[in-house]
């Protein structure tokens, strides 16, 4: 049985791997609300996540993510909530809504984001990208964590967008409405 708590679809996965643009296409396709965990905690502190961990270390970073967390449980229905990729360690993750991982290989993400014309600009935002090594590291050790964490599992490596917003869309069956 799924978990349909708050009726929210909550995309996990690592950086890179397009929850911002899956988000996006199921907002404009189910023409429900949709919040990013990232941008919440940019605009609460009103500055970027760099800075944050620049200057107040990743242990604040992720104390923002569970006051976040705590908040879309109480107060978000109904919505597309696309996450931060270590966002899946807060304690309530299960109390927001239906988890959604979207999966693929490391290399998979690289390929896709040396694709992106911005892929520089995007990897300096992410602080734990910034190393290859690690981030390859830290991808082998979370893989496992997200599957265990999903409700379902979506594979999204070689696939359009369209193509896994429609399986989303089925498996969870989610209404639809003409543009
Ligand atoms: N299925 C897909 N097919 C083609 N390109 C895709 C697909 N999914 C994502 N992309 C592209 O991959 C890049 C990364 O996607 P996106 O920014 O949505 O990832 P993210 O998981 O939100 O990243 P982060 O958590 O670091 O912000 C973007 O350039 C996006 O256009
Ligand atoms: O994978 C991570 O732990 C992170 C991913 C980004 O989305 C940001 O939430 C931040 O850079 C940390």
């Amino acid at each position: 049985m799924l978990n349909l708590k708050n009726k929210n679809v909550v995309l996990i996965g690592f950086m890179g791997v397009g929850k911002g643009t899956i988000s996006r296409a199921l907002i404009k396709k189910t023409k429900r609300f949709g919040v990013d965990t990232d941008d919440l905690i940019e605009s609460m502190e009103n500055r970027k996540i760099k800075a944050i961990f620049d200057t107040d270390g990743e242990a604040y970073f992720r104390k923002l993510e569970k006051k976040t967390a705590k908040w879309l449980e109480k107060n978000v229905k109904n919505a597309i909530i696309s996450t931060g990729g270590g966002f899946f360690k807060v304690d309530n993750l299960d109390d927001i809504g239906t988890i959604v991982y979207l999966r693929s290989s490391f290399d998979g993400i690289l390929k896709r984001l040396r694709e992106h014309e911005n892929a520089d600009l995007k990897l300096a935002k992410r602080p734990l990208m910034s190393d290859k090594a690690k981030a390859r590291a830290l991808f082998k050790d979370r893989s496992v964590l997200y599957e265990a964490k999903a409700d379902i599992i979506i594979d999204v490596e070689d696939r359009t967008i369209e193509a896994i917003i429609k399986e989303i869309i089925a498996v969870l069956k989610l209404k639809t409405e003409k543009e």
